[in-house]
Formats: structure tokens, C-alpha cells, sequence
């Protein structure tokens, strides 16, 4: 009997999993960690607050939060093994890559799988959530040539991420600011990285599979790579009188204007905003910076010309700027988004381990059917590859 299923592309609007981990209503602007709105944990919670909150679904007390902090400082440290590993990795690789490689190599060290055992599960929370900063700025440091710095323990989470990254001592206000990025940035539904995460997470794998899976999809310039891309942007645009021309071209050529639209958000991101206003609190402290009025003019063209089409700036449109004024280089910005969503990708993953199935989808098949097997010596070549082969011979 055939089925007849209805096929959207990109999985638009099909329900992939039930979840209490978060909520987006994309019409108002509204996003929510365990039922609290974004900007009340950007107001009043830290990282590690969040992060505990994703995974274990409330928050912490006091006496929760102490031991959960003590854990992953104490976990922060590398195995020389893999700073070895990344001695082999090429300076001019992208940080995702060594970050990608770096957390799947975890498993190699910890390759007990008890995924029924609250234990076993905790132990790679804390892992994970401990090593992935030191990961990432072990990578930058090595591939200026420099030892990487052990973690301070008389600093919080990001001030100390700031510290293996700079080798200073970061100012306050930046370390807090930074806090409040990875906030912004550690859960978001069903996006594809947490999909993906979710995916591997369902055939009972280990965690650092899961987690290495994720950090792969985030990569792409169509999700957590547009930060970096949109520093790229502002660049090549340069200067405020030419937003309007670089818009118009974009739509005329059909091409993405990084930073803005999202599948679920079809008004400004809150998230945006709030990145927005931490980008200002920077600017105040340590000076303006050349891009934003070229951001600013951008948000205001784009909303202009597709704003009726639901496009405006999502999460990756100001966060290059915060980063940009911590001094965090272009290539860091996707990393520093991994460091935050590893939060929600544990979450789906416990989540996903208290009531698995493993994902298989269906497809609807396009192609042939009993066609033919054609010996090699009887194949004609398609008559434009015979003459691009023609073409070839002197
Ligand atoms: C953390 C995150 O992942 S946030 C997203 C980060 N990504 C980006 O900023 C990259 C730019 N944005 C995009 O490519 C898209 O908006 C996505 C990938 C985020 C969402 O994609 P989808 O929901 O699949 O929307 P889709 O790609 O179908 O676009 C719908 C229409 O809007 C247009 N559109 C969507 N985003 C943009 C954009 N940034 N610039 C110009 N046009 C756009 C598309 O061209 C398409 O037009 P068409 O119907 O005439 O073909
Ligand atoms: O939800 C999405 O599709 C993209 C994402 O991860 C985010 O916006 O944080």
C-alpha cells in the first residue's frame, strides 16, 4: 500500500520532537529557558545558572549551583594527549574544525557508555561543559605559536574563557557582557546544530558524538557561521551610503544579506536587541566602533525593503560586534556560540535519552525502478562530458 505524506522542504513546521526546554513565538518576538523569558536570565542569571537550568529543568539553589560551579572548574583542564593531538593541527584550519575534532576525541578517553545512570550523565555535563572554552582557546593560542594557559580557578567561567583566550586578565564589564552572550546564545528549540545533536543522541551513542555532530552543523554560514560572516559583510559594504546599493543588488541577485531572516522569528530576534544594547554598553566603555553605524543603516534598509517578507536582524547580526569590541578575532565568533549551545545540545540529549526513539524519517523516492545494469564497456559518456573530455586532449 503506498502512503501518501506531504513533503516540506526543510521539515518547515513539522514537529520533530516534544520538548519542555524552551519556546520561541516567532510572531512576538519572544523566546523562553524552562518557561523564563530571555531577557529576565539576561538580566539576572549567569551562564552556568542557564546552563543548569536547560539541563536540569529548574533553577538551581545556592548549594546547587556551588557544586555544580566547583565541578566544572575542576574539569576545565586538557589531557596533554589532546593539546598533543592539536599540535598536528593546521594553524590555518577553522577553529569548528579543531573544535569539532577536539570534542569527538573526548570519547576516546571516556568511552564507558552509561546512558541510564544520572552518574555517567552528569560527569559528561560537566565535561564538556568545562573543556569546550579551554578547547577553543587552547586552538588560538597554539596557532600563534604560544603554549596554551592553564585555567585559573580563581576565575568565574567567562572571565577565565577570556583569560586562556588573551592571556590577560579580562576588564569586568567585558567578562560580564561575555557572560551574557553565552546566555543569549545556549538554546534555541529545534534549530538544525540541536537537530542534529538530537539525531545522533536518538542511536544511543556517546555524548561527545553527539555534541562533535552538533558543533559540525553550527558551522555553516547558514546558522551559527553567519556571525562571522556578517563582520565579512559590513566590511565589504564599508561604508553607510553604500548599504542601500549592496541591499538592492542582494535582492536583485537573490543573494542573503547574513545576519537577517530566520525560520521561526519573522520579527526582530529578541536576542538582537538585547545584543544590540550590550554592543552599546561596550562602545561606551572602550569606543565606538566603525561597523555600526553601517549596521544600523542595514537594519533600517533591509527593514524597509523585506521587512513585509518577515526579515530582520536574528541573533548572528549584532553579536560580531560585541565580540569584535571584546577583541575576540572573526574566525572565534562561531566557537563562541558553540561554547553556549553545548547548554541546550545537553539538554535535547538528556531529553532525548527519557523517551528515545531513534529518528528515521521517510523520504519520497524520485527515482527509477528496474532499470537496467549496463556493463562498463557498453556506458556512453553524456555527450557534454565527451566533448569537456575533448576539450582536455591536446
Ligand atoms: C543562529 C542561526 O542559525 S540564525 C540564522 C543565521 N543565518 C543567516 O543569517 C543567514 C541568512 N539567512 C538565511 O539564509 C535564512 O533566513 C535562514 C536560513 C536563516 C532561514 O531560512 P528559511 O526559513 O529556510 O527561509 P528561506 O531560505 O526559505 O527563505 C524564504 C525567502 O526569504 C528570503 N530570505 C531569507 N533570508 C534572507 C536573507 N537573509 N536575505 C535575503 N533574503 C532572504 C529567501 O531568499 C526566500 O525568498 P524566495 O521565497 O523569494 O525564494
Ligand atoms: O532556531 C534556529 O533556527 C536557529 C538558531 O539556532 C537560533 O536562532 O539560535
Amino acid at each position: 500500500m503506498t502512503v501518501a505524506y506531504e513533503y516540506r522542504p526543510g521539515l518547515e513546521g513539522v514537529p520533530a520532537t516534544q520538548s519542555s526546554i524552551s519556546y520561541v513565538d516567532g510572531q512576538r518576538g519572544i523566546l523562553e529557558y524552562q518557561g523564563i523569558r530571555i531577557d529576565n536570565l539576561a538580566k539576572y542569571s549567569s551562564f552556568l545558572e542557564t546552563a543548569y537550568l536547560l539541563i536540569w529543568g529548574e533553577l538551581p539553589t545556592q548549594g546547587e549551583l556551588d557544586s555544580f560551579e566547583y565541578e566544572i572548574r575542576y574539569h576545565r583542564r586538557l589531557k596533554y594527549r589532546i593539546r598533543d593531538m592539536m599540535k598536528c593541527f593546521p594553524e590555518s584550519g577553522h577553529p569548528m574544525d579543531s573544535l569539532q575534532a577536539c570534542a569527538a576525541a573526548l570519547g576516546l578517553f571516556y568511552s564507558r557508555r552509561a546512558l541510564d545512570d544520572p552518574a555517567y550523565i552528569r560527569a559528561a555535563v560537566v565535561r564538556l561543559l568545562a573543556k569546550i572554552p579551554t578547547m577553543v582557546a587552547a586552538f588560538q593560542l597554539m596557532r600563534k605559536g604560544n603554549d596554551p594557559i592553564q585555567p585559573r580557578d580563581d576565575l568565574d567561567y567567562s572571565a577565565n574563557f577570556l583569560y586562556m583566550l588573551t592571556e590577560r586578565e579580562p576588564d569586568e564589564l567585558a567578562a560580564k557582557i561575555f557572560d551574557v552572550c553565552l546566555i543569549l546564545h545556549a538554546e534555541h528549540t529545534i534549530n538544525a546544530s540541536t537537530f542534529s545533536a538530537m539525531v545522533t543522541a536518538s542511536t544511543l551513542t556517546d555524548p561527545y558524538a553527539v555534541i562533535a555532530s552538533a558543533v559540525g552543523t553550527l558551522a555553516g554560514p547558514l546558522h551559527g557561521g553567519a556571525s562571522e560572516e556578517v563582520i565579512v559583510m559590513l566590511e565589504e559594504i564599508g561604508s553607510v551610503e553604500n548599504v542601500r546599493p549592496f541591499v538592492e543588488k542582494c535582492i536583485e541577485r537573490k543573494a542573503r544579506i547574513m545576519g537577517f531572516g530566520h525560520r521561526v522569528y519573522k520579527v526582530k530576534d529578541p536576542r538582537a536587541t538585547i545584543l544590540q544594547a550590550l554592543a552599546e554598553k561596550l562602545f561606551e566603555k572602550f569606543g565606538q566602533d566603525i561597523y555600526y553605524d553601517i549596521a544600523i543603516e542595514l537594519e533600517k534598509v533591509v527593514a524597509e525593503k523585506l521587512g513585509h517578507r518577515g526579515i530582520y536582524p536574528n541573533v548572528d547580526f549584532y553579536s560580531g560586534l560585541v565580540y569584535r569590541k571584546l577583541r575576540i578575532p572573526t574566525d572565534l565568533y562561531t566557537p563562541m556560540f558553540a561554547i553556549a549551545r553545548v547548554a541546550g545540545w545537553l539538554a535535547h540529549w538528556k531529553e532525548q535519552l527519557e523517551e528515545n526513539r531513534i529518528f528515521r524519517p521517510t523520504q519520497i523516492y524520485t527515482g527509477l525502478h528496474d532499470h537496467p545494469y549496463i556493463p562498463i564497456e557498453k556506458r556512453m559518456m553524456p555527450t557534454s562530458a565527451q566533448s569537456a573530455v575533448e576539450a582536455m586532449v591536446p
